[in-house]
């Protein structure tokens, strides 16, 4: 045996970082291994890259609307230099995390992790010993098993093209897809997204998705719902993508195309059988302090283990619950009560906790303020006609069940409601509280 850790940790990414930290803080001897460079997927793949490149894209969403209101004169997204001015935060971010690791003494390694028993790996020829090990290895593109898969592009390589092709199809309709088509389009791409299910943003408040599709057609986004693509083809430079759907059968030529048909647990390549982790729909199988139920060495976290939404916070807060029942035994339970998640479309949407569908499935009595608000001057400042939102409240406790808000700065004010929602605050606490003006913050007393 060549290696022996009291904490393993597969991956580099947030939860891995999180956790990793806090254990070798309290003495253990602790390594982490990842197979890419490190820092994971919200560094170097996903939050961090797509947001400096919608700040690009805000510039010309804020030109194109206030033409005609002060503003005059062209604009244009100049893409190698963005992926430039990206590169220059992305870059440093593998050496200076694993710098981190090292001044915390903790063990940096290289390669894919497989396991070969309960309390081994292998890593290349190296095989390592653990008395408990991290499961921190994220999620994947879900494999689509149609014909010419080989052909996508995921937003890793989205995110590095060192130009933007003219003609672009989006294989799915989630986050990815609408916060990588109003990047695109403002950069002067055509963009059509083909999705399977029948509506954008199926996680998000129906209606504001409706609102929020004005957006998209100003910018010219053809989105085609209730069709699922089932081939890709590639035809001379270009590719045709055959889908189908409500509509009937349908080919759409592009010069790429890019997977945005969902993310899972990265947990098949390694081996878990052989470790006795027993995994269930595609995810490794936890008891409530994030442990695995037939191996007590295991624990996970973030999106590998897919116990709460897979967003950044998320698996911070699960590396915490883990590196807290590392050092001080099984005691806490993650609480996922309200966690804000952001679609960064332009304008973006927003939402914490329950949907109005899920309080009435949840048999609670709540009411609801619901409005599309054009007409509010945090709006009509910046000429956005898209700007609403929809919030439940308690009847009898007078607390905030959830949150759904699209417009300018809906981004920052859903915040205030996950305070709210996470700590039991009211609707009257909220109204009676003093936000700055004008702010978009200060429209949430109107909200409820
Ligand atoms: C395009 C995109 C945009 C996103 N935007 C946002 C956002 O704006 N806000 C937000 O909250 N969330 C966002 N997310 C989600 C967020 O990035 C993830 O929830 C988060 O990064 C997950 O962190 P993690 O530590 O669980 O896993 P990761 O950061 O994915 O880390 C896992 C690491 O494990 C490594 N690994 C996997 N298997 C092995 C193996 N066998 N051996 C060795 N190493 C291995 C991988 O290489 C990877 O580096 C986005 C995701 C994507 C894809
Ligand atoms: N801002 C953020 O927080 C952010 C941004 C990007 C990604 N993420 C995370 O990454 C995860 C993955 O994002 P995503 O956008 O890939 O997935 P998603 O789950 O948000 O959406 C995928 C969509 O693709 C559709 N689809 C699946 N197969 C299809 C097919 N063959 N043809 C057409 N449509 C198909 C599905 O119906 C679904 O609506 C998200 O769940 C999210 O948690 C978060």
């Amino acid at each position: 045996m060549d290696m022996n850790y009291d904490l393993m940790v597969i991956g580099t990414g947030t939860a891995a970082m999180v956790c990793a930290l806090r254990v070798a803080k309290a003495g253990w001897k602790v390594a982490v291994i990842d197979e890419k460079p490190f820092g994971g997927t919200c560094a170097l793949r996903g939050c961090d890259p797509k947001k400096m490149l919608v700040a690009d894209a805000e510039v010309i969403d804020a030109k194109q609307r206030m033409t005609g209101h002060g503003v005059k004169g062209d604009l244009r997204i100049d893409w190698p230099d963005l992926i430039r001015f990206k590169r220059s935060f992305t870059d440093p971010v593998p050496e200076k995390h694993e710098r981190r690791y090292e001044e915390a003494g903790i063990v940096t390694l290289h390669g894919t992790a497989k396991f070969t028993g309960p309390n081994h790996l292998s890593v290349g020829d190296h095989e390592i010993e653990y008395r408990k090990i991290l499961i921190a290895s994220g999620a994947r593109p879900i494999p689509l098993a149609i014909p010419g898969e080989e052909h996508l592009i995921d937003n890793e390589g989205f995110l590095e093209l060192p130009s933007l092709p003219k003609r672009i199809v989006l294989v799915g309709g989630g986050y990815i897809a609408a916060e990588f088509s109003h990047i695109a389009a403002r950069a002067g791409a055509e963009v059509t997204i083909l999705q399977r299910g029948p509506r954008m943003l199926t996680q998000f408040e129906p209606e504001l998705v409706n609102w929020l599709m004005d957006a998209f057609d100003r910018i010219g986004v053809r989105v085609i719902t209730d069709t699922a693509v089932d081939a890709i083809r590639r035809s001379g430079g270009k590719y045709v993508v055959h889908a189908n759907g409500k509509g009937g059968p349908i080919e759409v030529v592009a010069d790429l195309v890019v997977h945005a048909a969902g993310r899972a647990p990265a947990i098949e390549r390694l081996d878990l059988e052989k470790a006795g982790i027993a995994a269930e729909h595609g995810k490794p199988k936890l008891n409530k302090f994030l442990q695995s139920v037939s191996n007590p060495a295991v624990y996970a976290a973030g999106d590998a283990a897919s116990n709460g939404p897979p967003l950044t916070p998320v698996s911070s807060h699960d590396a915490k619950v883990v590196a807290a029942n590392l050092v001080e035994g099984n005691h806490r339970e993650p609480d996922y009560k309200g966690v804000p998640s952001v679609a960064f479309t332009l304008p973006p949407i927003a939402r914490v906790g329950l949907t109005e569908a899920e309080a009435n499935e949840a048999g609670l009595r709540f009411r609801t303020k619901y409005e599309r608000t054009s007409q509010w001057f945090t709006a009509r400042r910046v000429a956005e006609p898209v700007y609403g939102h929809k919030t439940l409240i308690e009847e009898e406790t007078g607390t905030i069940l959830g949150a759904h808000l699209v417009g300018p700065g809906a981004d920052q004010a859903i915040n205030i409601f996950g305070l709210a929602i996470r700590h039991g605050l009211t609707a009257d606490d909220l109204k009676t509280t003093m936000f700055a003006y004008p702010t978009g913050a200060s429209d949430i007393g109107y909200m409820v």
